[in-house]
């Protein structure tokens, strides 16, 4: 940008307390130009300005005595410290009497609430995703630097072209280290808290506000990220927080008849009143609307962290790419989001999460005829395949087996796989590996042995659901704790004449040899001796219990993808 810098401490305002290293903040009076109001607060106008040539935003604000020249220069200390993509950035300031203002990059209106409210824009999930994505790293990015942003809610979220959001309105932004004295200052002197209590629409920055906030307590990392989480479930539903409505004045109205100041402020902090969480039927993954709950916790301690946030929302980003997106405007009618209690283990589709799995691993390059050479090339035996399944439930009430068949995997006309999967203690472990597994298999069969191929498909196929469960775990999207699903399994690979079985468990592959059983598996049982010694080598309690052999504290009897054989 084209900018006319005086030479001499441009870069430093008025007072000398604010510095930047690359920032002017001592803008010649000639090198701006003020155009159309875009906003007008009661502490600020921002106008749409030319700054050398360049469309930027200038704010303007009002500055009617000496504390507010003090916290216009401690913002602007703030400001110059930022430099973060999720932030709007501070261009420029011009900082001496009689012209106050900040410059920053123009972002196109409206800001993310008219954006919902008054031009009813409808995000897809995936872009909610997004947009709660970026606005956690910007925040995460602010609480490195110490900064507790206090002011966090869609009317202060800016959006690029591509609807990543800017955020904007370090108005009420102060360094943690600040805070407590000016606060309880604040306080004792006035009665008057920081935080936007005395902003003209009192309950519509009420709303965004922390428990602990409303009840006098200190701004944290934790109370931003409440307010994130009341933004984004905003988003998601579309609806103004506690109300149904979607057309913002009209909200306001309905919100400032239904509840007074206190009324709200009372209900959210003993009643743990929220707005009403956006419905699962919208297409907002459950991971998404637990992580949204658990933002929003009474206690700070145990709302996540920036850090956390960003984590999770990490895996929600990869795993909504894939599927399909949803309108996010559908709202759950109770008005009590605390209260609903979801059953995440059951919407949880391991399917998918397999599938997924097998769709990252698995970029198939074609047309790899490896395997031919370890085919018994002396046999002229060539076997005629045909292929079928059956599945029966038995007596339990739903279905926990799983089965798959790849005849001809890989387009190669030699190469077939088929795999039976037992699920334990539930269809999980079994939904997810039939999906992952002949993923795994495809992609190494292209550049290991089969046996290799096997080998690596269990051992993956188990470690990547284990690491799958652990994070849901931890994400609470799966509520009993001591859940512990697995399955067993057996996979056949056929290479032109030759039969590769894996198995581990109890899941058996016989082979019917002219009309003779030939069993394929070895079961992975603790009644087997073999199996006995093996797992008491590696350190685990095996003892006779009750009726049979029985392995560790969780006494299982079968040994499911712990091991296994390969024949
Ligand atoms: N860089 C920008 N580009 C475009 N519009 C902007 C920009 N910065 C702010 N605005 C618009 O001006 C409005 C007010 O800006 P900001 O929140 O920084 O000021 P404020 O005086 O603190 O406002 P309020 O008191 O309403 O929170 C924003 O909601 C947005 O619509
Ligand atoms: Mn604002």
């Amino acid at each position: 940008m084209g900018l006319e810098v005086p030479p001499e401490d441009s870069n430093r305002c008025v007072r000398g307390c604010c510095r930047s290293a690359d920032i002017p903040l001592h803008l010649p009076a000639n090198s701006f130009s003020l155009l159309s109001p875009i906003a007008k607060g009661s502490e600020s106008t921002v106008y749409e300005a030319r700054l050398g040539g360049e469309r930027v935003a200038a704010k303007k604000p009002v500055l009617s005595t000496s504390d507010d020249l003090d916290k216009f220069h401690y913002q602007l200390q703030l400001l110059c410290e930022l430099d973060h993509q999720g932030l709007t950035r501070l261009i420029a300031a011009h900082a001496r009497p009689p012209n106050y203002l900040m410059f920053f990059d123009f972002f196109e209106p409206p800001n993310l609430a008219d954006k919902i409210h008054v031009e009813e824009w409808n995000p897809s999930v995936q872009q909610v995703v997004t947009i709660a994505s970026d606005l956690a790293k910007a925040l995460q990015y602010l609480s490195i630097l110490g900064i507790v942003h206090r002011d966090v809610k869609p009317a202060n979220i800016l959006l690029d072209k591509d609807f990543h959001p800017h955020l904007a309105d370090f108005g009420l932004a102060m360094y943690q280290k600040d805070i407590k004295h000016v606060c309880v200052k604040n306080w004792k002197s006035s009665g008057k808290p920081t935080g936007g209590f005395y902003k003209k629409n009192m309950v519509g920055t009420l709303i965004y506000m922390a428990p602990e906030i409303l009840t006098k307590d200190i701004h944290t990392e934790k109370s931003d990220v409440y307010s994130f989480a009341i933004s984004i479930n905003e988003i998601l539903t579309g609806v103004v927080p506690y109300t149904d409505l979607r057309a913002e004045a009209q909200a306001h109205t309905v919100l400032e008849m239904t509840y007074t100041e206190q009324q709200l402020t009372s209900a959210i902090v003993s009643q743990g009143l929220r707005p009403a969480l956006a419905l699962p039927q919208s297409g907002a993954p459950p991971s998404l609307l637990s992580l949204i709950q658990r933002c929003w916790d009474p206690d700070p301690q145990q709302r996540p962290s920036f850090k956390d946030i960003t984590d999770e929302l990490k895996i929600i980003e990869k795993h909504t790419v894939v599927n399909p997106c949803l309108p996010a405007t559908v709202v759950n009618k109770s008005q009590n989001g605390n209260t609903e209690v979801r059953h995440y283990q059951e919407a949880l589709n391991w399917f998918n999460q397999g599938e997924l799995l097998a769709k990252k691993e698995n970029k198939l390059e074609h047309k790899v005829d490896r395997w031919s050479d370890i085919c018994d090339q002396s046999s002229k035996y060539c076997p005629t395949l045909s292929w079928g399944s059956f599945a029966t439930c038995g007596r339990r009430e739903t279905m926990e087996d799983t089965h798959f068949m790849l005849p001809q995997m890989n387009e190669e006309k030699d190469l077939h796989a088929f795999g039976i999967f037992d699920g334990h203690r539930g269809s999980a472990a079994a939904e997810f590996s039939v999906r992952a597994v002949p993923g795994f298999l495809k992609k190494f069969c292209c550049d290991t042995s089969p046996i290799d191929a096997l080998t690596e498909a269990f051992v993956r196929t188990d470690i990547a659901f284990r690491e799958e469960l652990i994070l849901h775990q931890k994400s609470k999207r799966i509520i009993q704790k001591d859940w512990h699903p697995g399955c067993t399994a057996a996979t056949a690979l056929i290479v032109r004449n030759r039969l590769f079985v894996a198995n581990a468990g109890d899941c058996r592959a016989i082979l019917n040899r002219a009309g003779e059983p030939f069993p394929m598996t070895r079961d992975h049982v603790a009644s087997c001796p073999e199996e006995r010694e093996r797992i008491l080598k590696e350190g685990t309690e095996v003892k006779w219990q009750i009726d049979t052999w029985r392995v560790g504290a969780a006494a299982l009897q079968v040994l499911a993808f712990s091991h296994f054989d390969m024949y």
